[in-house]
């Protein structure tokens, strides 16, 4: 891989043990070749258990693929010194209870190595554009599930990262929240940043993504950019393909999943 890019998968293979005493392994991301470009908003969609966050989870490190190779921001995953560039946003995120999310932004800013004066006026900006300064003080228990996802989200941002990798964020979020996630990842995406995020909400996908990948039984089937959806849309027969289709996103998602079946 000599070629820049945020990200890149190439071949990459992974399954997992359906029985710990047997070594045949159910695949859960096959052949899996992938770049970013820097600067690039890529959405990966695809059923429940298509591969998505085993893909994010493979890029991120948490998980070592069976074959193929990993890069993140010129480095392999397992590289610590790569962490302070990317913000990481889990599909369930876990914070501590006790804690409030303030506290959390205190220790992520410190882990990325922020100096402390900078720190403070950034966790300060970062609570206030997803909404939580007023319960920036307050025990994350107390949260709704809104509140802790907006929370998840200032730690992966608060850093202000190269690269966002993030699981699902607009999951639990109601329409208001929804729609400032979507805003502070256009407006990341504006200044620079790499994004790629896996979601099942296609409308939003569709809206601010510069390339989406369709998953399907842990292969990326298709890739489709907003423009060639546009194209999609106004051509003869679009709306028969997939017919009550609510978005151009979500005729092709259906033709690509059912055309897709084993
Ligand atoms: N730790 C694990 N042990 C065994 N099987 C797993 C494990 N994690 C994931 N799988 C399986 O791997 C496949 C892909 O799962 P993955 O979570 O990556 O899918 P997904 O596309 O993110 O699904 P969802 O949309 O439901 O979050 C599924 O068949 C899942 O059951």
């Amino acid at each position: 891989m000599a070629e820049a890019f945020a990200a890149g998968f190439s071949r990459v293979r992974k399954g997992y043990r359906l029985n710990p005493f047997r070594r045949d392994k159910r695949p859960a991301v096959q052949d899996l070749s992938l770049r970013l470009a820097e600067g690039e908003v890529f959405g990966i969609v695809g059923p429940n258990g298509a591969g998505k966050s085993t893909t994010i989870k493979i890029l991120m490190g948490f998980i070592r693929p069976d074959a193929g190779e990993v890069e993140i921001l010129g480095r392999a995953p397992s590289d610590p010194e790569v962490h302070a560039e990317v913000g990481y946003l889990p599909e369930n995120p876990c914070l501590y209870e006790h804690l409030t999310a303030r506290e959390h932004l205190r220790f992520a800013a410190r882990i990325t190595g922020m100096r402390p004066r900078e720190a403070r006026a950034r966790i300060d900006e970062i609570l206030e554009r997803v909404d939580l300064l007023h319960a920036a003080d307050k025990p994350v228990r107390s949260y709704s599930k809104g509140m802790t996802q907006r929370a998840a989200l200032a730690y992966a941002l608060v850093h202000d990262p190269r690269l966002l990798v993030l699981d699902e964020p607009m999951s639990g979020l109601d329409p208001l929240g929804r729609h400032l996630v979507v805003e502070i990842l256009q407006e990341a995406s504006a200044r620079g940043k790499t994004i790629l995020f896996c979601s099942h909400i296609l409308t939003d996908v569709e809206r601010f993504c510069t390339r989406i990948g369709i998953m399907n039984r842990g292969r990326l089937v298709a890739e489709v950019t907003p423009g060639e959806l546009k194209h999609r849309g106004a051509g003869v027969g679009a709306e028969t393909a997939a017919p009550g289709a609510a978005s151009p996103l979500e005729a092709f998602f259906l033709e690509v999943i059912r055309g897709n079946r084993p």
